[in-house]
């Protein structure tokens, strides 16, 4: 039989929606909530997420677990016999299952309460335009913020039973980047009379491309990708518009400066050498997950010393150049985010991946010993 998590995930794997429209998304996880035993919990909403407060027996802090809710407009190429049941969206970056274990860590401390305090944040739109800083300042959120704040993200390069993580920097400093350019269309038989936009920008992704080859110290890691370009109408028109999407990866604030500064920088010289129009936008940006040292030391020695080693092995990562807007909750709280192996051969965000579900119990099994280890029955 299905373990209800586990059930649980394919239910939300199948309603995948953008963020801060995971309507069905909350609607679901409400109807698990009173499912439940209810003497413990409070539970509010906020926009489209849910925040479940859950009372210790003697509390004198209050822990925080947080799960995102959002899909990605990915088009689902697995073979789950529980596809997306919403066209063009996915679940390809684990929220299904970071949000099934956020309830069953719920269930169990509703079902036998710890000691402290525990409140359980499921958060909307990580994968943009960003929840964790509204939801901070969220008035839902202030008397229940946490003294301590956990969260996780499936990693498909992990065996399951792996847990991955490191003290200091985990994730990167992110920032959205969309491109316009603007210029005169015309016929495709006259170039001379127009200002092609495919040009323009085709040249300028090449140009963005030396940033970090050139202007990034080679120590100092950076990406800049372009994820998306879309320009044209016909195969005979020439463009007069171009859009270029994508993000811009750092591990320090300071040279997230410096690669916007050789962005705008590129940006005058293709507007000078195409006699265009090129404006930039940021979009969101999103905080580095810092892992506070002395806490996250504290559960990988808690992971290598007590029974869970039987079960979990840790492995001291290196950081990496993905974003979490989890990196806002640790600037004001202290706290750690660690990687949870899900062993599948397609990375995050691609339409094959098929997280192995065995890392759902794992995951619910090591917070929840966690939290029993930090504040005690
Ligand atoms: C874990 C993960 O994949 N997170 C996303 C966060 C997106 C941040 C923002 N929307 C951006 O694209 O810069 C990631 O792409 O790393």
């Amino acid at each position: 039989m299905l373990s209800p998590f586990v059930e649980l995930r394919r239910q939300l794997h199948q309603i995948p929606e953008p963020g801060f429209q995971e309507f069905k998304t909350q609607q679901l996880l409400m109807n698990v909530l009173a499912g439940l035993p209810q003497e413990r919990l409070t539970i509010r909403t906020w926009r489209t997420g849910i925040l479940v407060h859950i009372a210790g027996t003697n509390p004198t802090k209050r822990f925080g677990y947080r799960a995102d809710m959002d899909g990605l407009p990915i088009t689902e190429e697995t073979s789950l016999p529980f596809p997306s049941q919403h066209p063009g969206f996915m679940h390809a970056c684990g929220h299904d299952l970071h949000m099934s274990i956020g309830m069953g860590i719920v269930s169990h401390f509703a079902h036998e309460p710890m000691k402290d305090d525990l409140v359980v944040l499921f958060q909307p739109a990580e994968e943009g335009p960003g929840g964790a800083l509204p939801m901070l300042a969220a008035e839902e959120l202030q008397d229940w913020k946490p003294n301590q704040i956990v969260g996780l993200h499936i990693a498909p390069e992990y065996p399951v039973g792996t847990i991955a993580t490191k003290p200091e920097i985990l994730f990167a400093n992110t920032s959205e980047l969309f491109i316009d350019l603007l210029g005169k269309g015309g016929h495709a038989a006259y170039p001379h009379q127009a200002n092609d936009m495919i040009i323009a920008s085709t040249q300028m992704v090449g140009q963005l491309q030396t940033i970090v080859s050139r202007n990034v110290n080679p120590l100092d890691s950076a990406v800049v990708t372009i994820g998306k370009m879309e320009a044209g109408t016909k195969q005979n028109i020439i463009a007069e518009k171009a859009r270029l999407e994508g993000t811009i990866r750092t591990l320090s604030a300071d040279s997230m400066g410096k690669v916007k500064k050789r962005i705008e920088a590129i940006a005058a010289g293709i507007e000078a050498s195409f006699e265009c129009q090129v404006s930039i936008d940021y979009g969101s940006n999103y905080r580095q997950v810092y892992n506070d040292p002395a806490l996250t030391n504290e559960f990988m020695d808690w992971l290598r010393s007590s029974t869970i080693s039987e079960s979990v092995q840790l492995i001291e990562c290196t950081e990496a150049m993905t974003g979490e807007d989890f990196g806002y909750f640790l600037a004001e709280i202290p706290g750690f985010m660690f990687w949870l192996g899900v062993e599948t051969p397609h990375g995050l965000h691609h339409a094959k991946l098929e997280p192995d579900e065995r890392a759902i119990e794992l995951a619910i099994d090591t917070v929840t010993r966690y939290l029993l280890f930090k504040s005690g029955v």
